[in-house]
């Protein structure tokens, strides 16, 4: 039987990769190729493409940053094709280590590449068939995009193995970090790439409701348990079952029901307001907190024993002035998601606008950024953002006036964080760019709180 399929292809525009596709589509698949910058692309769960091939030759450590998530959003299964040399790039070992469902060489003869797209297809359907017969199907959003976690540095990269660490382990996960800094989208990230996956992800912030509604709102009430309980209501806990329950600003949790939660945790089964049966219900609980909730339980606000139990994972977002080197990427990602919203005349970012950017200390994070970056767009009246239709305050620029030696740090910093960037995060190399030994490279690291991702944190040549 003659059955026409369908692959996704990640590729550099190479000869090798014309030859790569070329081989694929001659075995009977239709290939749909997919053009960098890969940050922006979302692959449709509807397609026809169960399997990817990404051709990692010639892929700049940039580029699979961007695959990384671009990977790790899709519901395929991956084969990288790599040449040996390739393999020597700890960025590019890493994501066909953790990523990729098979290696195999340019090469590889057809039928090789074959047998290995027909069995990747296979357990890629079986792989589908089973969510569906679990009856969880659908998406845990509406709007992939939403989950695009964008980033390229070492903190970045630090939290992305972090998000991967703890999506693989049914323990509840604590996550800390200011205001905006992409807390809840850890967390769905987090969700995203774990076996609950395919069952939903509720997001429920504690400090939102009213104290008399919140115990409600989280474990349901029976018809008639107060005035106004007219009818049966399921609580979020419940409604979550099967999936991932995001608790966020978890120190407003009012004490009294920071109880319920913990018997929740410690006998996973509620009892709904005015009811008397245990309901068992399967969730993983993720809460979050940008207040310092040690302090809490410290001084009385925050039961003890409820934190420990949170508190088996852990997750720092850094702030986006930790990752500055971040804002550029972060900022053209952001005209690209709104550029439906923009007038026709602009066309980009200007270089002054990006220099504005990296000096403002972005006190509201990523969420900030973004709406700045809107209000930018629509007011922008040139082809390019300029630095005055960001809506920065000199005054607030001018906090950032530094001391000589704080200049030099940060350019020391960025530096550092630039030539380990472009050599792939490689001692050695990045030594020999900026002119010191590779002690001082390690010196400075550790002076800047700069860390590699861990799989390139290993001897280099
Ligand atoms: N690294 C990132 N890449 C892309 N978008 C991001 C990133 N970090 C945050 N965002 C976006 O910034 C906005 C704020 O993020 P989020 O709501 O997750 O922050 P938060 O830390 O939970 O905030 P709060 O503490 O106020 O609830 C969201 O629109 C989110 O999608």
């Amino acid at each position: 039987m003659e059955v026409k399929q369908g692959c996704w292809m990640i590729a550099e525009a190479t000869g090798e990769a014309e030859q790569l596709e070329a081989k694929v589509r001659t075995l009977g698949w239709s290939v749909t190729r997919l053009s960098p910058p890969w940050s922006g692309c979302c692959l449709e769960d509807d397609s026809e493409c169960r399997i990817g091939v990404v051709h990692v030759d010639g892929l700049s450590a940039d580029r699979i940053g961007q695959l990384e998530s671009l990977i790790l959003r899709s519901r395929c299964l991956w084969l990288a094709v790599a040449a040996e040399d390739t393999l020597e790039a700890a960025e590019s070992r890493k994501l066909i280590a953790t990523l990729c469902h098979g290696l195999v060489a340019p090469t590889v003869e057809s039928q090789e590449l074959g047998c290995l797209m027909q069995q990747a297809h296979m357990m890629s359907t079986l792989q589908r068939h089973d969510v569906e017969q679990r009856g969880m199907t659908g998406a845990a959003s509406n709007d992939d995009s939403e989950y695009e976690m964008v980033g390229s540095t070492p903190v970045m990269w630090k939290l992305f193995q972090m998000i991967r660490k703890v999506a693989a382990v049914e323990a509840p996960v604590f996550i800390s970090g200011e205001s905006g800094t992409g807390k809840e989208l850890t967390a769905q990230a987090i969700h995203e790439r774990s076996p609950r996956a395919s069952a939903c992800f509720h997001a429920i912030n504690c400090g939102a409701l009213p104290d008399h509604l919140i115990q409600s709102e989280l474990f349901g009430h029976e018809k008639g348990a107060f005035t106004g309980a007219v009818q049966k209501k399921i609580g979020r806990i419940e409604a979550t079952d099967g999936g991932t329950l995001f608790l966020d600003e978890i120190g407003d949790l009012p004490f009294e029901l920071q109880v319920n939660l913990l018997r929740f945790l410690e006998t996973r089964t509620i009892q709904r307001v005015g009811g008397l049966e245990d309901i068992p219900v399967d969730v993983r609980i993720v809460a979050a907190t940008h207040v310092d909730l040690e302090r809490a339980v410290e001084e009385g606000r925050f039961r003890e024993d409820l934190y420990h139990r949170l508190n088996v994972l852990q997750i720092k977002v850094p702030p986006l002035r930790e990752h500055q080197e971040d804002i550029e990427i972060l900022a053209r990602y952001f005209f690209e998601r709104f550029a439906g919203e923009k007038p026709s005349h602009l066309r980009g970012i200007s270089r002054d606008a990006l220099l504005v950017m990296r000096q403002y200390s972005w006190p509201g994070n990523v969420r900030e950024l973004i709406n700045r970056m809107r209000r930018a767009m629509i007011m922008c009246e040139h082809r390019l953002i300029q630095p005055e239709d960001l809506g920065i305050e000199r005054r607030k620029m001018s906090r950032q006036i530094l001391t000589l030696e704080q200049a030099k740090e940060r350019a020391e910093r960025e530096a550092l964080i630039a030539a380990l960037g472009r050599n792939k995060n490689k001692i050695h190399p990045a030594a020999k760019e900026l002119g010191v030994s590779r002690v001082t490279i390690y010196r400075l690291m550790e002076k800047h709180g700069v860390i590699r991702p861990e799989s390139s944190a290993q001897p280099t040549a």
